[in-house]
């Protein structure tokens, strides 16, 4: 496959037909109907395993891989990560129950969010979620009151704010002193929250955590969030004797979209990491933490890819050639919010010459959904399919119904068999909360 690197680790090209898992596409989207998303369980696993050796490699403490679920989430993928040796980090009850459908061990399952409701810090707490990463001075008050006279303490992490931001866009960068996200280390409020932590008996404060930003490659931030967490650990285990023994810099290692894009590379992602985590330890005398990282991404987004028909065409003055399709907005909002990019190829001829750029129209009724601006592909026919990789994260997991359009199935392929994840909506679906 041309820009392999931007497409499933199983796709090859058989008989001039793209192929994923040793799957016939065109099947399944006869089958399944389209828009349709697939998962390659091999690109998957195969990343799972090199971070978790990266980090091995480079670590000389404890680690944990917990997938970041908003990138994609259902019972299937929840189950998919679980077997593979992962946690799992949630930001709302809603993802939780799908974590607890699965079977995912409570204790594998973090929560994290600025905005939680008070309900829902409860749900996670009485259902027994491993740790509560909180967000704000308000969030630990309420747990501090909730968790007093538990049973068992509920084990937390103080999510920070270092004023340190990476990442592509700015919708995505977390990372800032005045981004809603976290404490701020400058005003007191990360040192108020250890205290109120230590002084609260049905909590447990065992660590830190930041996250700078998503689709990110900058390891001097990463390295200089780390410092500053350190810096602050020391502070706190001097003033107040509190020592950390866990450790998260979140999650954010970027993908690539594009073919002249590089991913970010998992061994230098976790060389830094370790790196910065054993020399501040060092330095200040904090024995090596257990280390939590928390990728979304680059776990699932090179395993997607999307699956439309062509609908039709359009040529318009000036010569700009629309191909429309029968998904968008609705099942990739990435485009439209961020300006993402995404390049495609047709499943039947992914090798035959391009002709004039298209643009890739999608079907729903703003002049943005336009899922790609300028593509180069082969005249397509009407009822072509034509397949759009890195499809695999924040697609289904923001998708809507906009315009009364169902959400696709989610096929996982995997060694020649296409398991069914989750069904396309139905008619049925979109009226069933209607009274
Ligand atoms: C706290 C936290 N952890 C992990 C992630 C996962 O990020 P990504 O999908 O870029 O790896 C995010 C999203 O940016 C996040 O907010
Ligand atoms: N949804 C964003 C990333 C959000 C990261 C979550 N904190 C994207 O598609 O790039």
């Amino acid at each position: 496959m041309p820009n392999a690197h931007i497409w499933p680790m199983s796709a090859s090209v058989i008989h001039d037909r793209l192929q994923i898992a040793g799957c016939n596409l065109s099947a399944l989207a006869a089958e399944y109907g389209t828009p349709l998303y697939i998962l390659d369980a091999e690109t998957i696993r195969t990343i799972a395993m090199r971070y978790s050796a990266a980090l091995r490699h480079a670590y000389g403490g404890p680690v944990s891989i917990h997938y970041a679920s908003k990138a994609l989430l259902n019972v299937g993928v929840a189950r998919l990560v679980h077997s593979l040796g992962l946690g799992l980090d949630v930001v709302s009850g809603g993802e939780l129950a799908i974590a607890q459908r699965a079977g995912m061990p409570l204790d594998h399952i973090h929560l994290h969010g600025n905005g939680t409701p008070p309900a829902e810090l409860a749900q996670a707490v009485e259902a027994g979620i491993g740790r509560i990463v909180v967000d704000n001075l308000d969030q630990l008050k309420f747990l501090a009151e909730f968790c007093a006279n538990r049973a068992t303490p509920q084990t937390i992490l103080l999510r920070i704010a270092p004023d340190v931001a990476a990442g592509a866009h700015a919708h995505i960068r977390t990372g800032a002193a005045s981004a809603k996200f976290g404490l701020p280390l400058d005003d007191g409020s990360a040192a108020e929250a250890v205290r109120l932590a230590l002084q609260a008996p049905g909590l447990n404060l065992v660590g830190l955590h930041a996250h700078i930003g998503s689709q990110m490659r900058d390891w001097a931030a990463l390295r200089e969030m780390i410092s500053r967490l350190l810096v602050f650990a020391d502070q706190q285990r001097r003033e107040r004797g509190w020592l950390l023994t866990e450790l998260s810099p979140g999650g954010g290692l970027a993908v690539a979209y594009m073919p002249n894009d590089q991913a970010g590379d998992i061994q230098t992602y976790a060389n830094t990491i370790a790196n910065a985590v054993q020399t501040g330890c060092e330095r200040y005398q904090i024995p090596l933490p257990k280390l939590i990282i928390e990728p979304g991404r680059s776990l699932v987004a090179r395993a997607g890819v999307a699956l439309y028909s062509v609908t039709g065409h359009k040529t318009v003055a000036g010569g700009s050639n629309y191909l429309h399709i029968d998904g968008g907005m609705g099942d990739n909002l990435r485009p439209s919010l961020y300006n993402a990019q995404y390049t495609a190829a047709l499943v039947a001829r992914p090798l035959a010459p391009p002709i004039a750029p298209v643009q890739l129209a999608g079907r729903f009724c703003e002049s943005g959904d336009v899922l790609i601006r300028e593509v180069a592909l082969p005249a397509a026919e009407v009822g072509e399919l034509v397949a759009v990789p890195v499809a695999g994260a924040y697609t289904l997991s923001m998708a809507s119904a906009y315009n009364g359009v169902p959400r696709p199935a989610l096929l996982l392929l995997d060694q020649g068999q296409a398991t069914l994840l989750q069904r396309r909506e139905t008619y049925a679906d979109l009226m069933a909360r209607d009274v």
